[in-house]
């Protein structure tokens, strides 16, 4: 069914209005008409999250006066069977905003659907065909955005299809391409893999998605480190003993063994999202704010990371993976008895690892990261740790104060200091300064919506480049050259329910505990 023109009006009476509070929140340009192509849209991510942040967008009125999406994948749909299984989405996934009142009849005739093997060239000759029907409702343009939400294996394979069609090319509009992580297994595949794009696409088309960059707190890291005067001052060796890291989370493998087993936590989590947490707390100020000044600091404090070779893992890291255990009162299995996951499996669930760096401001300063799964609860936090005070003036201790940054749940930033308790002794507790992010009386938005609106206006500030993706490999490689493949026959070493592996804690010295959370 070929895609249908909408009245030209750019106040058709039918499209949502915009929403002033979360668009005001969000942006005041509003992307040009466009066509949003989802490879792998019948998959996890395209169902749970990225067509509600869609659907959530095009109802706040956010995507512009003419937006469609042409859904891509290998089952064959019609259109209209497409359409029910969309909305059929929508209706169950906990991301979906609240719906307004006839809201998904209308978005519901915004979809297409196309099918196919994505090794031979008519899925793309189809995908072409969709784009040159959608030019008279997108006002002569044929701009789109190709979201690859596919196995990794697949990225490659697509990127060549679209570019052996030429649909890469910009003549007739923008092109631009969305990939999911991880982006390659390894350094070298990375490398392989950024080559074999590039023979078709430019590195400006190239938006490589990191759902972490997306989250409001983790824009607030910098919002916060450069927006203020009184932090910046004492971000560095003189005030910060050292900073955690931590992004814990309490599901276990949740079915997806296929792809676990060979990804591990260390491509899954601590290449990606834990290093581009580390690269926005230690970054310099960038000297603007535009998407390559950010990225060209992001990279220098990575490539200023202290390489940790193979033969010196077990110096700077520790891996675990989950054994049985309780959570939340009730017993959970250990990895190795998850469906389809190996006897002897010696992938890793949790990872912690201490970093130096190598630079002016941090010499000195260990970064401790660590990650999981199956811990006690779901949270991310960023501390900043800084140094005692010098002199023990008052009863109570001489204890570190903490700038915390709560990535999720509870979202907000706090400090946490001394003060003297009610009375007439002088003696020191610890107290916190909070503030919520529910102080704004606005929910937070999925990082898809953020980042997708973001691709679509050609803002790719928020999606690391190529080099940053390279250095992140780089800074993992030995502990992938360490323990890849080879047997662990300390696994399983933590209980589900249990903040990880004890060897973790010696990883911090004998002056430093990891914070409880
Ligand atoms: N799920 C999540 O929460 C997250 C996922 N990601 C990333 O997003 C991407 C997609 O993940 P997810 O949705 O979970 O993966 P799924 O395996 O659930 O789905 C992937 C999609 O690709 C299709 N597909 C799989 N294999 C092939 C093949 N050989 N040929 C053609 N199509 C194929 C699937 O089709 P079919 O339905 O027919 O199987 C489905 O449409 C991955 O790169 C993942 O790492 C990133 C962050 C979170
Ligand atoms: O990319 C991934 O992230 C999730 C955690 O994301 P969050 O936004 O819920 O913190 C993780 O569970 C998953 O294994 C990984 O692929």
């Amino acid at each position: 069914m070929p895609i249908e023109s909408p009245p030209k009006s750019k106040n058709r009476s039918d499209a949502p209005q915009p929403n002033p509070f979360r668009a005001g929140l969000r942006r005041s340009r509003a992307p040009e008409p466009a066509t949003l192509v989802i490879f792998g849209v019948t998959g996890d991510l395209s169902r749970r999250k990225l067509l509600p942040a869609v659907f959530g967008l095009w109802q706040d009125g956010l995507l512009g006066s003419a937006f469609n999406i042409v859904g891509v994948g290998r089952q064959p749909m019609t259109d209209q069977e497409f359409r029910d299984y969309a909305l059929e989405a929508l209706k169950t996934s906990k991301e979906t905003d609240a719906i307004q009142e006839g809201s998904l009849e209308k978005f519901r005739d915004l979809l297409y659907y196309e099918y196919g093997d994505f090794d031979t060239d008519e899925v793309y000759d189809r995908v072409g065909t969709r784009l040159d029907e959608a030019e008279e409702a997108h006002g002569g343009r044929k701009n789109a955005v190709f979201y690859l939400s596919t196995p990794p294996s697949l990225f490659q394979p697509i990127s060549a299809g679209l570019g052996r069609l030429g649909l890469q090319n910009e003549t007739e509009g923008w092109r631009r391409l969305i990939i999911e992580k991880p982006f390659g297994r390894d350094l070298e595949s990375a490398r392989a893999l950024n080559d074999a794009i590039h023979s078709d696409w430019d590195e400006e088309q190239i938006y490589r998605i990191d759902h972490y960059l997306g989250k409001e707190t983790v824009q607030n890291l910098m919002a916060i480190r450069f927006g203020n005067a009184i932090f910046e001052p004492l971000w560095n060796r003189s005030y910060v003993d050292h900073v955690q890291i931590t992004a814990a989370e309490d599901l276990g493998l949740e079915g997806r063994a296929g792809y676990y087993e060979e990804a591990g936590i260390i491509r899954d989590m601590l290449q990606n999202h834990l290093m581009q947490l580390f690269t926005l707390v230690a970054m310099e100020p960038p000297v603007a704010s535009d998407a390559n000044a950010i990225r060209d600091e992001k990279v220098k404090v990575l490539r200023a990371v202290k390489p940790i070779p193979a033969e010196h893992v077990s110096e700077s890291a520790v891996r675990g993976q989950y054994g049985a255990g309780t959570l939340y009162g009730e017993r959970v299995p250990g990895y190795r008895e998850e469906p389809n996951v190996k006897a002897e499996s010696s992938t890793p669930t949790y990872v912690a690892v201490k970093l130096e760096v190598d630079n002016w401001r941090w010499q000195g300063v260990p970064f401790f990261i660590r990650t999981g799964k199956r811990l006690p609860k779901k949270v991310t936090e960023i501390a900043v740790v800084f140094k005692r005070p010098p002199l023990g003036l008052f009863p109570g201790g001489l204890e570190r104060n903490v700038l915390a940054f709560r990535i999720q749940p509870d979202e907000g930033v706090s400090l946490k200091f001394s003060s003297k308790t009610p009375g007439q002794e002088n003696a020191l507790r610890e107290v916190t300064m909070d503030f919520r992010y529910d102080a704004f009386g606005a929910g937070l938005e999925s990082p898809y919506s953020r980042l997708v609106l973001d691709a679509m206006l050609g803002d790719a500030t928020l999606f690391p480049r190529e080099d940053e993706v390279d250095h992140a490999w780089q800074i993992v490689s030995g502990l992938l050259e360490a323990w890849d493949g080879k047997p662990a026959p300390e696994f399983p070493n933590y209980n589900s329910g249990t903040w990880g592996p004890e060897a973790a804690d010696q990883l911090m010295g004998p002056d430093r505990r990891w914070r409880r959370l």
